[in-house]
């Protein structure tokens, strides 16, 4: 079964059309939808929970029509939204608590199940601490608990690295991998930055004006390229010379050399000259296309 299933979705609002026609489908796991400020990704989400009505199209969210069984969608889904919307004057607890009492948990296992994700999250004693003080991260992480305390099946996370750090992103795309693949939540998470999607979905869809640009598994995006990266320690340029000479065509990267794969005869090449250039290989490695890199091409034919 679909956990998406979208078909000519159009939302016009008076003067911009955020969707425009957008047919796509989302299978289980973690897929990351991607696309610039003002792509159409915050309004995809909010009809899929049924908070905007559309103008033309239809939506399936786990099977249900998205237009006429919002309720339902939102006991089984978890919804971590963009903005800023946290009460400051209740700790982390209290409203985890609240909202999993409002999904409709008895008071006593509430309790418990706001505790488990506040920890699985990694909020530690803060939890009872006004939310009014927290970091941005922390601020994440409260949205990110109080979308999973109800045990949904999918999760739509919007931009969660939002605000912060280096750091800070990193462990929220740790947390969003760990949802995917140890809790078995499907999760849709958006990103205006390419990057940072690649390590932690299965499959990505790229918006752009409302209208579909791509939707792949991810190792279509990344798939090997036709080239080598090569790196000794010194000696590059002496490396790149005997290269040439036994007929490889080498460009030089930095500190690096990008050689062209004929066929495995070019690993034995690259073995041969470091071998007799007596040079210390410290890099031989595939090359892989950057999600950035296909966008970008994808991008200059829209
Ligand atoms: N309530 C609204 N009324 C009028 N225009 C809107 C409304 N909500 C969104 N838009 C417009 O629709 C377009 C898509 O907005 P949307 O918020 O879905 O983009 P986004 O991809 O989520 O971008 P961002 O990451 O900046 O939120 C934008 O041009 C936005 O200005």
């Amino acid at each position: 079964m679909h956990i998406l299933a979208i078909e000519g979705l159009t939302k016009r609002f008076p003067t911009v059309t955020a969707l425009d026609r957008l047919t796509v489908t989302v299978g289980p796991g973690v897929t990351g939808l991607v696309g610039a400020n003002g792509a159409g990704k915050s309004t995809l989400i909010k009809i899929l929970l049924g908070l905007l009505p559309v103008s033309e199209g239809r939506a399936a969210v786990l099977g249900l029509d998205a237009f006429t069984q919002s309720a339902e969608i939102r006991r089984l889904v978890g919804y971590m939204p963009e903005h800023e919307c946290l009460p400051p004057d209740v700790s982390a607890t209290e409203l985890v608590v609240h909202l999993a009492r409002m999904s409709g948990l008895p008071r006593t296992a509430a309790r418990e199940r706001a505790a488990d994700v506040l920890r699985h999250v990694g909020l530690a004693e803060e939890r009872y601490r006004p939310i009014g003080g927290y970091s941005t991260g922390m601020k994440q992480r409260v949205k990110l608990a109080q979308a999973i305390v109800h045990d949904p099946k999918l999760i739509f996370l919007d931009e969660p690295t939002n605000g912060l750090d280096p750091r800070g992103r990193d462990e929220m795309l740790t947390l969003i991998r760990r949802i995917g693949t140890e809790f078995g939540i499907s999760v849709l998470v958006t990103s205006h930055l390419l990057g940072e999607l690649e390590r932690v979905c299965d499959h990505v869809i790229v918006i752009d004006s409302g209208r579909l640009l791509r939707s792949s598994a991810i190792t279509e995006f990344t798939q090997a390229t036709e080239t080598i990266t090569v790196e000794v320690e010194e000696g590059a340029d002496a490396l790149a010379g005997r290269l040439a000479e036994l007929g490889q065509t080498v460009t030089p990267h930095g500190r690096m050399l990008l050689v062209k794969v004929r066929g495995p005869e070019t690993y034995d090449a690259v073995r041969d000259a470091t071998a007799d250039l007596d040079l210390c290989l410290i890099r031989l490695e595939q090359g892989r296309n950057r999600i950035e890199d296909v966008f970008r091409g994808e991008a200059a034919h829209v």
